[in-house]
């Protein structure tokens, strides 16, 4: 997580400048009223609803786990698209499990009683209790450790598992499985921030601005390309009208369609037309295809770094709470 942060901050020009990796506090050069602390994720949560903090990049399940549903807490960028993980139950494949594929099965399973509950290990000590109640199971006792709980069942400590799943690849190579209703949540890298920082410190709310704004257009910018094509035509609006007659070719705000001029027999005219759009990049196949249909040729492809619009979207989107708290600030 530390260094899929430090290289999005990167790729955001916020570079964090770290004098040696034992060192805990660095700065950003370009936010001269901020400070970079490393943390443990709990600690970070832990120091944003004490006051310490006032901004942290965290996974999601950190945030649910420790934060505790505290409203102090407000998502300003709930998807930073690294640290894609899942909070699963997970139950060994063979033994008394063997034919147990749902939470259904689990909960209705005869073993468990008021004497002989399910052990279930976990470092999410909030987060497990809570699930297990909302899906009927009564009989459950946690366990805590800190790493390595997919070795828990087969070492007998306990009989199920609730922790991190990326791959499955653990999961697997430990003979255990993941079970139809078990996950408890999905989580990504977010950006939180502490409402009464945001609220009350001078200069935080303008600094979570900036970095939102940084982090949305570079967000916004992977996985789109900036696709420039020649294309013959009569004029501009004809060349405009043949590009927009492709449902894959309407770009963000519409082609840029730029005249490209050439002298003949003493006589300065348009020969052809540039055509600029951005496209998605699971979208530029098909793209490059209609693209040739309706006689594009020079076809050049380059990625996006940065796609800044008018407002950062995350603020204007009415379907997104978090950030509207955010802007009700
Ligand atoms: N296998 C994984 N794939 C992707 N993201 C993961 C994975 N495991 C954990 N994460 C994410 O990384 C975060 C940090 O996990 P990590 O294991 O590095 O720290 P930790 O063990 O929780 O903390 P500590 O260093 O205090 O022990 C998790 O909260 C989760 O969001
Ligand atoms: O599904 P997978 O891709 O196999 O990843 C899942 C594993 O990753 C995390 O552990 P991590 O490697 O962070 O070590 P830790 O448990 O000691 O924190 C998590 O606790 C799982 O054990
Ligand atoms: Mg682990």
């Amino acid at each position: 997580m530390a260094s899929d942060t430090l290289d999005l901050l990167k790729d955001c020009q916020l570079s964090v400048k770290q004098v040696n990796p034992r060192q805990y506090v660095a700065e950003i050069p370009q936010l001269s009223n901020l400070e970079v602390w490393f943390q443990r994720p709990k600690d970070i949560v832990r120091k944003l609803l004490s006051g310490d903090l006032d901004l942290g990049i965290v996974g999601f399940d950190t945030v649910s786990e420790y934060g505790k549903g505290n409203e102090d807490l407000i998502l300003v960028h709930d998807a930073l698209e690294y640290g894609d993980c899942r909070l699963s139950l997970a139950i060994p494949q063979y033994g008394i499990f063997q034919n147990i594929n749902s939470m259904k099965e689990l909960a209705q399973m005869p073993q468990w009683t008021a004497e002989k509950p399910l052990q279930v290990a976990t470092g999410f000590t909030y987060l497990g209790p809570k699930f297990m109640k909302e899906n009927g199971l009564e009989h459950v006792t946690f366990s805590t450790a800190d790493g390595a709980l997919e070795a828990a069942p087969a070492m007998g400590i306990a009989d199920a598992i609730l922790d991190l799943v990326s791959s499955g690849t653990t999961l697997r190579e430990n003979n255990l499985k993941e079970i139809e209703g078990g996950v408890v949540l999905e989580s990504q890298a977010v950006l939180v921030a502490s409402r009464k920082s945001l609220m009350q410190r001078q200069g935080a709310l303008d600094t979570t601005h900036e970095i939102l704004e940084r982090l949305e257009a570079h967000l916004r910018a992977i996985g789109q390309f900036t696709v420039t094509a020649n294309m013959r035509g009569s004029s501009a609006d004809e060349v405009a009208e043949r590009v927009l007659s492709q449902p894959s070719l309407s770009g963000l705000q519409g082609p840029t369609v730029s005249p490209v001029y050439c002298k003949r027999d003493g006589k300065v005219s348009p020969d052809y037309y540039a055509i600029v759009i951005c496209i998605p990049k699971k979208a530029l196949y098909k793209s490059v295809q209609q693209l040739r249909a309706i006689g594009g040729s020079g076809v050049l492809i380059s990625p996006l770094t940065y796609i800044f619009d008018e407002e950062t979207p995350r603020e204007e989107d009415g379907e997104r709470q978090v950030t509207q708290t955010f802007l009700a600030l």
